[in-house]
């Protein structure tokens, strides 16, 4: 809520900038399905032009066949091609009735299919491409935590939007053919009764003005509210294993049931409204009756009454009856129509918003592909500060502190380097600007001798390798979450790449061997599986460069003996950088890199830096003496 206006997200500012959403829906998603769009309109005016036919054919019917007052006529119909005796009349006028609701029926379902074919369709290119757009979005963006919205954006704006193209701009077309070819008919038949009957479209029309004007405030603060109830559930769920160690449930439930509360408020202010706008329709559609009624009704028996004028048939007047009636639904279908219309508006803003957002990060013009890497790696006096929040990223604005101070440093082809120092000196940080998550300030990282911002991103990411503290696993076969690496990969290899990780063994245990599926994020597997299960993707993926941020990490001695094996084998012949807190695991790195601070304080091999006595051999010495209390 308060927290939302006093502190603009990315989100908000992008959207607010999108210019007339729909019409750009309609440019850039609708014109390849327009041919769906154009069947569904022309069917649905058919379907409604048809409907109105039995009432007019009804009252010619009757003037002609039962009164016989009246000669049989139809609009546009020339007179010679009718029918002259009565019963052909009747046959006549029965077969057009029932041809009317059949050709009803026939193009009400060619439009329920084209215009769902069309919003369907259309919603689907939408999100896929912003979904596609989202994926490339900058880090800074998520490191903002905006999942919720953007599920949201994804989900209910995309469903928004497709019930506007579905329900909201054919229920306007069909008002308009109603309204418009109702009137026409009256006004061919009896245009001094039509002006009776019609007199209330006016004060219908000024009546659901005055709805909208006010409920439109209210449907923007209902979206509001289900936009923060969303969030709050989002948010509650994924903290799931906080709320339960912490427990605080209660808590939780209390600010959900906040959140429900503000938006059931909300919505039964927009009901009680609904409830006043559609009995008051209907109550206006009932003056229209009954003025038609008593003024037809005095016509038919007395004379034209006051300033009518002319005469009026019961079969006229039955039409007329008929009539009345029809334009009251899609006259009371207008406050839904205006409440889709502005959902998708809101919507497709957000839609568009979350599109427009800048990707600074992304191919150059004229990048290069990084062929046959060699994975000589240079930093080359660089400077970074993370952006403050993903619209300071946005809008290119360094406003962070600094966290990486003048890195210098170059590893050769098969080197392995490892990054050692104090939580929150800014080790990852080094690492993600190789993988060019974030672009550097100052300097250049330079792989192969090309700056990175220069190479392609597939290329680039693609010769690198990364195995860090969180092995991501998707929901999944075991085999399937291997062959991220590569997808080409045959079963032989993906069961070599699971040997070399040490998983194999593991994997043949599980109830389905490698086919087994394993919970989202691989809940279903311990931790070290997990990483070894990441180790085997890195393996198969087969970088130049590899990136070991923590790998051992949580696992026992015997598992950690599995995986360090396995890196053994991974990092053999590649450029390796690994970040670890226990020292005995970097102790055979080419160089050692001490960061403190966002600096490289001291560089050199495990000895060199033990001669030199300084922060290094200090944490060696720590360490050294913990592993022996911790062993002894
Ligand atoms: N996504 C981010 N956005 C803003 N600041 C960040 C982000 N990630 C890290 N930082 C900040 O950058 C600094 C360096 O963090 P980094 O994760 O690089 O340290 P580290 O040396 O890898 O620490 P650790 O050993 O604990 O993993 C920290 O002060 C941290 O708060």
């Amino acid at each position: 809520m308060g927290a939302n206006e006093a502190n603009e997200s990315v989100f908000d500012v992008y959207r607010d900038r999108v210019d007339r959403p729909l019409v750009r829906l309609f440019r850039s998603y609708g014109r390849p399905e327009i041919a769906w769009f154009g069947l569904g309109m022309a069917a649905n005016v058919v379907a409604r032009v048809a409907s109105l036919l039995p009432p007019l054919v009804l009252g010619v019917a009757i003037d002609a066949v039962f009164v016989a007052s009246d000669p049989f006529t139809l609009p546009v119909v020339p007179d010679a091609w009718l029918p002259t005796t009565q019963s052909s009349q009747f046959q006549l006028s029965a077969a057009l009735i029932f041809g009317a609701f059949l050709t009803t029926a026939v193009f009400t379902w060619i439009y329920g299919i084209a215009a769902n074919v069309f919003a369907h369709r259309v919603m689907h290119a939408v999100r896929t491409d912003s979904f596609e757009r989202m994926q490339r979005l900058d880090m800074p963006f998520f490191d903002d935590k905006q999942t919720g919205e953007v599920m949201s954006v994804l989900n209910n704006d995309a469903s928004n939007l497709e019930v506007f193209l579905d329900d909201a701009l054919q229920n306007s077309a069909r008002l308009g053919v109603m309204v418009l070819g109702i009137a026409a008919l009256l006004f061919y038949l009896n245009a001094q009764l039509a002006v009776v009957t019609l007199i209330a479209v006016p004060a219908m029309v000024l009546f659901t003005l005055w709805f909208m004007r006010v409920v439109e405030p209210i449907y923007v603060a209902q979206r509001a509210s289900v936009g923060d109830l969303n969030t709050r559930l989002e948010n509650s769920l994924g903290g799931i294993q906080l709320v339960k160690t912490a427990t605080t449930e209660d808590y939780e439930t209390e600010r959900v049931r906040r959140a429900s509360y503000e938006y059931f408020e909300q919505t039964m202010q927009v009901i009680k409204l609904n409830y006043v706008y559609r009995p008051g329709m209907e109550l206006l559609a009932g003056v229209s009756f009954a003025a038609t009624y008593v003024v037809g009704g005095v016509w038919l028996f007395s004379d034209a009454p006051g300033p009518f004028t002319g005469e009026l048939t019961v079969g006229t007047f039955v039409t007329f009856l008929l009539m009345t009636q029809r334009f009251v639904t899609p006259l009371a279908e207008v406050s839904n129509i205006i409440d889709q219309y502005e959902n998708a508006k809101a919507s497709s803003e957000r839609v568009f918003g979350l599109m427009d957002i800048p990707v600074r990060i992304s191919d150059a013009p004229g990048a290069v592909e990084l062929t046959d890497p060699e994975g000589r790696v240079e930093y080359d006096h660089v400077d970074f500060a993370y952006p403050e929040n993903a619209l300071k990223a946005a809008q290119q604005e360094i406003s962070g502190e600094r966290v990486l101070h003048d890195i210098d440093f170059v590893a050769e082809p098969g080197d392995t380097v490892a990054l050692v120092g104090p939580t929150g000196a800014g080790k990852s940080t080094l690492l993600k600007l190789l993988l060019r998550l974030y672009e550097v300030d100052r300097g250049e990282v330079r792989v192969d001798g090309h700056d990175v911002r220069e190479l392609t991103l597939s290329s680039l990411r693609g010769a690198i390798g990364y195995v860090g503290q969180d092995a991501y696993l998707f929901d999944g076969t075991v085999s399937e979450n291997i062959r991220y690496g590569d997808f080409d990969a045959g079963d032989e290899r993906i069961e070599e790449a699971a040997r070399a990780a040490e998983a194999h063994e593991f994997i043949r245990d599980l109830p389905e061997g490698y086919d087994t599926r394993i919970g989202e994020r691989g809940v279903k597997l311990s931790g070290g599986q997990q990483q070894r299960l990441s180790i085997a993707r890195t393996v198969l993926q087969d970088p130049e460069i590899l990136i070991l941020d923590e790998a051992t990490s949580d696992v026992d001695t015997e598992t950690e003996r599995l995986i360090q094996e396995s890196l053994d084998r991974l990092t053999k012949e590649r450029t390796t950088f690994a970040i670890a807190h226990r020292l005995s695991t970097v102790k055979d790195a080419d160089t050692i890199l001490v960061i403190e601070d966002g600096r490289i304080t001291e560089r050199g091999t495990h000895e060199g830096l033990l001669d030199a006595g300084g922060t290094y051999a200090t944490l060696w010495g720590v360490q050294a003496g913990e592993v022996e209390t911790g062993s002894g």
